[in-house]
């Protein structure tokens, strides 16, 4: 058929893949098209139902309505973060930024709290290299964790449904909507367990916030609540607990609707000239913090946690 005027956008780009196909006979065009079919995985399809990382059910990753869900599920841990977690959420991050049927992306948490961060426990089971080797193992998984999301190209949204501390916190800097519970706090307790900030919050959080109000979270600690959060730049808007949840689903269900490539391609304005900063910023606090877990100030206050001896 003639090539369709440039107004004909829907049969222009059938005509423009179809010719870009060549003279590929007709039979090989059908089975080509049955083998990639067939060989799409069951997480790309919209069907609502639960796609379980395999040998661990402590994130929890669903599709519905072009919304995929991450949801840190250790409820009895309050979501503390472990090795196998921030795997778990990388490795779901890299396939739902190629499934076409996923619009946005959220994270959430399960029971009272949205994560408290880092497990402590991560830093005590020791390898044959001892301490150094966790050391330099948790600073190549933290760069790459969090080089994921800044380099995440749809809009990525956090619902915060309560407490969160450490990277749980810092990490909503790279996130392109917080929505929190009036029950959620905002805690970087960095100094008091003898660490540095990470999740590029020392670049982010004075940005965000201006310097000063970004050192009372990242040096002294200082925790804030959804409300202040909220005034400070950090959290896009807060929302009483009692209907946290349905408010701010029905508004993802309404922005998931909107033109993927449009959002995507906004995205991709507003953020990519501060990538190479970002990443830059990932490489040098994750060196830091290499350092500090190697630290006794460090050493001194996980092991004051494990024995119960303190307490953020
Ligand atoms: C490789 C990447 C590294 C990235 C680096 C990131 C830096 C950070 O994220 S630093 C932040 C680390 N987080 C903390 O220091 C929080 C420690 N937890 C607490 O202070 C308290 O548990 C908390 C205030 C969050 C809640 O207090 P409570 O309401 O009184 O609850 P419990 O303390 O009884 O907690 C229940 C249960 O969960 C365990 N828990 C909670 N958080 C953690 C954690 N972060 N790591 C390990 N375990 C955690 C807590 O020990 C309790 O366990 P059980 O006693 O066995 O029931």
């Amino acid at each position: 058929m003639p090539k369709p005027g440039m107004l004909d956008f829907i049969n222009k780009a059938k005509w423009d893949a179809w010719n870009a196909i060549g003279s590929l006979p007709k039979e090989t065009a059908r089975k080509n098209y049955v083998d990639l079919v067939s060989s799409l995985s069951p997480s790309s399809e919209s069907s609502g139902r639960v796609d379980k990382e395999p040998g661990s059910e402590s994130v929890v990753i669903t599709s519905e309505d072009g919304i995929t869900k991450i949801m840190l599920n250790r409820p009895a841990q309050k979501n503390a973060i472990t090795i196998q977690m921030y795997q778990e959420i990388l490795s779901a991050l890299e396939a739902t930024s190629k499934d076409d049927n996923s619009v946005i992306t959220v994270l959430t948490g399960n029971g009272d709290y949205y994560s408290s961060g880092n497990d402590l426990t991560n830093f005590t089971n020791l390898p044959p290299g001892g301490i150094e080797e966790v050391a330099k193992t948790g600073s190549i998984l933290l760069r790459d964790f969090v080089d994921c999301f800044i380099d995440f190209p749809k809009p990525l949204i956090a619902v915060v449904n309560g407490p969160a501390v450490g990277i749980a916190v810092t990490l909503l800097g790279l996130f392109d909507a917080v929505y929190a519970s009036d029950r959620a706090t905002f805690h970087t307790p960095f100094t008091q367990l003898g660490q540095t900030a990470e999740g590029c919050s020392s670049y982010t959080f004075p940005k965000i916030m201006g310097p000063a109000k970004a050192i009372e979270m990242l040096i002294f600690g200082k925790k804030l609540t959804a409300h202040e959060a909220c005034a400070q730049g950090l959290v896009t808007e807060v929302f009483p607990d009692s209907t946290f949840q349905k408010e701010v689903w029905a508004r993802l269900k309404a922005y998931a609707k909107l033109p993927p490539n449009a959002m995507r391609i906004s995205k991709e304005l507003i953020r990519h000239n501060e990538k190479e900063k970002l990443h830059a910023v990932n490489a040098e606090e994750s060196t830091a913090l290499q350092g500090r877990w190697l630290s006794e100030e460090c050493m001194n206050a996980i092991i004051n946690f494990l024995s119960r001896k303190s307490k953020l």
